[in-house]
């Protein structure tokens, strides 16, 4: 496993009182607002923030250093085979069972599975861009669930989420235990700052906060919106390589985990927890985002996209879209179409006409797409699920057969897809919204007989 630290610029400076940084590996620029990240997926990693606080040779020594209480977050079962056991150790100035007890608060527009608001629906469905939410609305508020399957309570399926903030969280840490959080920032940059350390997520990136992992996030560029696949299930991973080898696709170490970094400022603040689908709070008199030391592999973590290393056809056809697979899990997956290459000989080139048995939730980071000429935009989404026929729009089926074939580079977007095994059904609120585009089926119109025997 790789095991060296890497750092990237990120968009603001660690918050005062807090060190960041585990002592190894590429420090921040000076002057650059960058943090230090821990590399590898998939790994043992390990950081202090202070020299000493990390014991050594045992997870809970009779007395933890420098005062600190030990504290297991087990991700996986304890009996987990090893290859998928996820567990981290936290040094921590006050252990997390140190609160009073939760009370229900109200969950805006956020929901969770089951969903059965609304029928289920076959139509392929198209959505714009939410709109602007209330001035003061933080990250968690501005969750809003577009629909998903499963059961939260059975820890199985997914919820598809999307948010637009325009306020900081400071005072308000949120941890969920109902699944891991796959950030997909659409604009503006998300500062995570994680009981790991803090995480700067820009458009483009990816930021993935484990199941129970509490954190806050700050909006050092203003109003930010983005896309959230809650995975109730078994945690996200990389997907086999089978024939491809031993590299490509997301390689492990890009993947990049926080070093510890503490906040150590006594002072209220509200903790909300998310389980079984509702919102839950407690109020302590500090921030419990505490924590000196941890090693473990139940980390945050951080992923570019554009280090997605594409690969696709060198001769002819369509490869079907899990060549794009970023992270995979049972019954959910993660795919990017990143820049690339196309080149297929005597081929219909954009993704082609298919209903499949799987349900497909696309969203666009930035441009377009490939298979849609108009009306799937940044911020907005489309969902084709199970078995609903879906494709080119009239307007890129009639582009691509007249195409000349050279060797054509799609560069002028970045769409993803949260895939999933089960059909996913809406919110009332995904169902019923002003931004649902009406008449998303007339992109298949004018798509004439053209058959002549
Ligand atoms: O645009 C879509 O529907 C996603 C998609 C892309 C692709 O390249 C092949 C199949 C597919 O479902
Ligand atoms: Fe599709």
């Amino acid at each position: 496993m790789d095991t060296r630290t890497d750092s990237t610029a990120g968009p603001a400076a660690p918050a005062a009182g807090a060190a960041a940084g585990d002592g190894s590996g590429s420090a921040a620029a000076p002057g650059a607002l960058a943090f230090r990240y821990s590399a590898g997926f998939g790994n043992q990693h390990s950081s202090e923030a202070v020299p000493g606080a990390l014991p050594v040779g045992r997870n809970s020594p009779q007395r933890a250093p420098l005062g600190l209480y030990a504290e297991q977050v087990s991700g996986t079962g304890f009996t987990e085979p090893r290859a998928s056991n996820r567990r981290s150790w936290l040094y921590r100035i006050r252990p997390s069972a140190a609160h009073p007890p939760y009370r229900r608060i109200g969950q805006g527009t956020l929901r969770a599975a089951p969903f059965d608001e609304a029928e289920p629906d076959p139509n392929r469905l198209r959505w714009n861009p939410l709109p602007e939410p209330p001035p003061g609305t933080d990250f968690v508020a501005g969750l809003w669930t577009l629909g998903g399957n499963g059961d939260v309570r059975r820890r199985e399926g997914m919820a598809i989420h999307l948010y637009r903030a325009n306020s900081s969280m400071r005072d308000r840490v949120f941890g969920d235990a109902d699944g891991e959080l796959l950030i997909v920032p659409e604009h503006g940059t998300l500062l995570l700052r994680t009981e790991f350390g803090p995480l700067a997520a820009a458009p483009g990136q990816v930021a993935l906060i484990p199941r129970g992992v509490r954190f806050l996030v700050e909006l050092p560029e203003g109003e930010s919106g983005g896309y959230v696949c809650e995975n109730y299930g078994t945690p996200l991973a990389l997907p086999e390589l089978g024939p491809i080898g031993a590299n490509g696709l997301a390689n492990p170490r890009d993947f990049l985990a926080p070093t510890a970094a503490y906040d150590e400022a006594e002072r209220p603040v509200e903790v909300i927890a998310k389980f079984c689908g509702g919102l839950w709070a407690t109020n302590l008199e500090h921030s419990p985002l505490d924590v000196v030391a941890w090693h473990g592999n139940h980390v945050p973590y951080l992923y570019d996209l554009r280090r997605f290393n594409v690969i696709g056809s060198i001769s002819y056809d369509h490869p079907d879209p899990s060549i794009f697979t970023v992270l995979t899990a049972p019954g959910v997956d993660f795919v990017v179409f990143a820049p690339r290459w196309l080149v297929g000989e005597d081929t219909f080139r954009p993704p082609y006409f298919h209903r499949n048995v799987m349900t497909e939730y696309m969203g666009l980071i930035e441009g377009a797409y490939d298979a849609k000429a108009e009306g799937f935009v940044p911020g907005g989404g489309s969902l084709h699920n199970m078995f609903s026929a879906h494709g080119p729009d009239r307007e890129t089926y009639a582009r691509a057969v007249a195409a000349e074939l050279a060797p054509h580079k799609v560069d002028d977007g970045l769409a993803f897809m949260f895939e999933t095994r089960w059909p996913v059904s809406l919110t009332a609120q995904a169902r019923n919204g002003s931004h649902l585009q009406r008449g998303y089926d007339r992109v298949w119109q004018g798509l004439e007989r053209n058959f002549r025997p």
